[in-house]
This record gives C-alpha cells, structure tokens and sequence, in this order.
C-alpha cells in the first residue's frame, strides 16, 4: 500500500517539514498505518510567521465584503469535495461515515459561512458623553494568531477557530491533531482555490509537544485558541500566561444529564442516548452522568440497555454504521481503563465493557461497545474524571435539590441538560447549574451566534459569534473632545 504522505502547507503551498521528521498516521477502524504526518518544529513556524508576516498588511485591510466573499468561496469549496472529505474524516478518525457526511463536514462549510456574514455585521460601539466627548472603539485585528484543535471533531473544530480568527482580519498559524491531520491538509488546497492569499492561513502539522508548542511560545503569536484536554490546557495556559497572551481554551467535560419522571419518555430516551455515544462518545458536550428520578429509573434503564445491545460497532465506511472506532489505541486502553476502575470501585456494567473485534478489514480495529454502569459513588473516579469514549454511568435521585446537587458536585462545567416537561423546573435549575451551557430537552442544538464553551476546568473564554470575533480582535477606546 502507498503511504499517504501530508505536507504543511505554507505561503499558499504545500512543503515537507524542514527536519524531515513524521509520525505514522494510523487508520482506527483496521490498526493499520496509512500515511505519514510530518512533525514539524521551530524551524517551520518560522517559515509560516515570515509568510503571515507578509501576508497580513493586505489581509487586515481588505475591504470587509472581499474578505467575506473569500471565506464564503471557503465555504463551497468545502461543501463542493463534501463526499472526498468525509470519506477522509471516517477514515483517519473512525467516526462513521454517515455523521462525518451529515454533521462534521456541513457544520465546517458553515463556519466559514457564518462568519463571512460576521464580519461584515461585527460592528464598533461609541459611548456619548454629554456636551463633552464622544468615545469610538476600534476593534482591530491582533496580528497572527494561533489555533490548536483536537482529533473528536477535526474539520468542525479546526474551521470553528480559523474561520473567525481569518474574519477577523488576522492571519492564522493552525495546527489540526497529528491523530487526524487528513482534512486540515485537504483544507490547504480548498482556501488556495478560493483565492485566499497565500501566507493568511498557514497549516502546520505535528505532535503538541514539538510543533503546538513551537507555535504557542513564538514571540509574533499573539493569541492562542485551543480545545483538548484539560491537563494540556493547563500546560498551555502556564507557559503562556508570563507572556501575556490572549488565551481561549475550550476544554473537557463531565456532562451531567437531569432527567425526570414527568418528561417525554421516548423523546428523552432517544435524545439522552444520542447524547451519551454519539461520535463513540468522543465529544466534549456528551452526558456522560446520567442522574434519573427515581421513579423512572428502573424503566429508564433498561430501555438505554436495549439501545445499547442493538448499537453494535461497525466498520465505519459502511454507509449504515452508527458506531465507529475510538480514535486510537492509546486512547482505546485509557477508555478501557476507566471500566477497569470502575469495576474497581463498585460500579456494576449493565452492558458493554470489552473490547469488540470485527471480522474482516476491521478486525484489529479499535471498537467497543457502548457501555452503561451503575452502583457507584458520585465521587468515584468514572464520575468525577473525563473518560471521553462511549462509557456513562447511571444514579437514582429523588428531589430536584438532590439532582442539582449531585450535577454540580463536579470539576468541570461544560455543558448540562435536563429533560423534563415542566419548563418553570428546568427555568430555575439553569439558573444554578455550573455549566456554561444548558439544553431543555435537546442536546447539541446549535445556533453559531450564542456563547460556547464552559467554567471551571472545562475552560476560560467562549466561543461563537460575537464571542469569537471579540476574542480575535484588540478593543483600542478613541475619546474625542468637542
Ligand atoms: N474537546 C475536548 O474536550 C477534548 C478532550 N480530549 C481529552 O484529552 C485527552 C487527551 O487527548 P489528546 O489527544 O492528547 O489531546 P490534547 O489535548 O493533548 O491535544 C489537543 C491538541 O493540542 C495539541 N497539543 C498537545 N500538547 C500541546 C502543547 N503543549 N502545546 C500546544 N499544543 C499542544 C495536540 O497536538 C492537539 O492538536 C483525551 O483522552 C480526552 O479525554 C481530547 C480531545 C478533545
Ligand atoms: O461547537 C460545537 O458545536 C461543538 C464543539 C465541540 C467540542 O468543542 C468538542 O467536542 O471538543
């Protein structure tokens, strides 16, 4: 088999790293290396800073409807190679097919959609002061900015950070997931052809330790937005924080889900189990605590049993998988891990905990079995750390007082929901839920405008909208006296 080999691509062309140096690019559903991505170093963030460098008097100074009218071609031309990319996402993540053609490459197109008409609405205020001054705020593009996203959602996530950091006039170092390098490198070619101009978006590939730390640390990166782990957040945050760097880090989550005897069964049943182990449960927003009242518990359960037993892993090129591969096999044995300990701990594993083998071209694949304990403590390790794969835990509560408490006895303060069908109940519980995000009986229902992201170790900062656009732009006050 011919190895895929990935360039960066810099100054609007692709290049191999200068050091020469890759690292094996494994496809999750077979265990197989298919490609090679390089591991890039010092030595080409400065190649890329030089570019952006050069690139960014222009950029910043382009008529708003040009930069807009660039970022929608982005936009189609992702929309224009939707089966090439997804069919490149299922293979280096391991996600199916079916949700990288329907969620993961769509949601991309219209991040740079959304924010192509963003910028053009992304307005300065003024503050009157009577009979004396009028002050104006500029926003003004920081410069070159930095964006580091993870393997779960690599073209939704890469795009939802390059995508208003280019609005906003900046010109982007990014560096996608060595796990999951196959779309950002595909995106190089996309934004070339749209007509961005080379050295605005540069694409750097390589480990966090060599290439992301290179990019974080150079002196003319002004800003750094990153999603990942908490742990690596916070190395981030402590390398950076010295050199004053704005930071938005969108972190993990131990997402507790609140659901009470009076809401729609099925509808809950099918929601809270769509939220448990959608993309194998590999998403920072999936509930992953699972607080049920007790009168419905025992019903509640087992129909999450059934679901699980029927959601049986499968190749995830096959057009009808639901349930792909974890990403990795490092990742695969922290998952199985996390059961080990629970079994540990108490925990009781109603369905699922081993590992799957597939017969065939998966059959040393990296799949598991969607996965559903219960018994154990809240402050056992399944209930308080991330696991991040498709593994939740169950527990009975009788009052809301109870639920609300046990929700919040958390790190962590991603995202929450609460399924029940008295609005004034799930009124007042948002008010006092520690999560940056609260859904009512949805999960994952999307609107670009409104503030993403979470308190606590789920991070510092939002993301979307106007959030964003602020995020990537220094506010400098004008005071003019009459
Ligand atoms: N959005 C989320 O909440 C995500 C959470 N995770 C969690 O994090 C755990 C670790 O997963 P990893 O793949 O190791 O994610 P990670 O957080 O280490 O990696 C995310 C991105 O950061 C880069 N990176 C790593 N170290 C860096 C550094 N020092 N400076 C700059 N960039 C750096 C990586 O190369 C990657 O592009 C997972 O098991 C999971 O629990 C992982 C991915 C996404
Ligand atoms: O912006 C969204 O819709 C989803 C974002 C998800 C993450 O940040 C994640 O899983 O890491």
């Amino acid at each position: 088999m011919t190895l895929d080999v990935l360039a960066n691509f810099i100054d609007g062309q692709y290049c191999p790293p200068v050091n020469g140096h890759y690292i094996d690019n494994i496809e999750p559903a077979t265990g197989q290396v298919y490609g090679q991505v390089p591991n890039s170093d010092d030595a080409d963030v400065e190649k890329a800073i030089s570019a952006a460098q050069r690139a960014l008097p222009a950029w910043q100074t382009m008529p708003l409807e040009q930069r807009a009218d660039i970022l929608y071609a982005i936009a189609k031309g992702i929309e224009a190679r939707l089966a090439e990319l997804a069919l490149a996402e299922a293979t280096d993540n391991g996600k199916p097919v079916t949700l990288a053609t329907n969620v993961d490459i769509p949601r991309a197109a219209s991040n740079f959609k959304f924010f192509a008409h963003a910028c053009t609405q992304f307005a300065s205020e003024s503050h009157n002061m009577a009979s004396t001054a009028v002050n104006y705020t500029l926003r003004q593009p920081l410069g070159i900015v930095a964006c580091i996203s993870p393997w779960n959602l690599p073209l939704y996530l890469f795009t939802w950070k390059i995508a208003p950091a280019l609005a906003a006039g900046n010109c982007v170092i990014a560096k996608p997931s060595e796990v999951t390098p196959k779309t950002a490198a595909m995106l190089g070619e996309i934004c070339h052809v749209a007509g961005l101009p080379a050295g605005v978006l540069n694409i750097l590939h390589g480990s966090g330790t060599s290439a992301g730390s290179a990019i974080c640390n150079h002196p003319e990166v002004k800003a750094v937005s990153f999603t990942g782990g908490t742990a690596t957040g916070a190395a981030i945050a402590s390398q950076l924080a010295p050199k004053f760097k704005k930071l938005s880090l969108e972190l993990g989550g131990k997402n507790p889900a609140l659901i009470f005897a009076d809401c729609d069964f099925e509808q809950t049943v099918e929601e809270v189990f769509r939220a448990s182990f959608a993309n194998q449960g590999q998403i920072c927003l999936c509930a992953s605590r699972l607080y049920i009242e007790r009168s419905i518990y025992e019903k509640f359960k087992q129909a999450l049993i059934a679901k699980a037993k029927a959601l049986q892993p499968a190749d995830p090129l096959l057009a009808d998988t639901q349930m792909g591969a974890l990403v990795s096999k490092p990742h695969m044995e922290k998952v199985m891990h996390f059961i080990d300990l629970a079994r540990e701990e108490g925990g009781n594993v109603l369905v699922g905990g081993e590992q799957v083998q597939l017969a065939g071209r998966c059959e040393n694949g990296y799949f598991l079995q969607p996965t559903i304990i219960e018994g154990l403590a809240n402050s056992a390790t399944c209930n308080q750390q991330e696991i991040f794969g498709p593994v939740i835990t169950l527990q009975p509560f009788d009052s809301d007082e109870e639920g609300l408490a046990l929700a919040n006895d958390s790190q962590y303060g991603l995202a929450s929901t609460i399924w029940t069908t008295n609005l004034s109940r799930a009124h007042r519980l948002s008010e006092r839920l520690n999560t940056g995000i609260v859904w009512i009986n949805c999960w994952l229902l999307r609107d670009l405008r409104t503030p993403f992201g979470g308190m606590n170790h789920s991070g510092v900062g939002r993301e979307g909208g106007e959030e964003a656009m602020r995020f990537f732009t220094e506010p400098k006050n004008v005071c003019v006296k009459y």
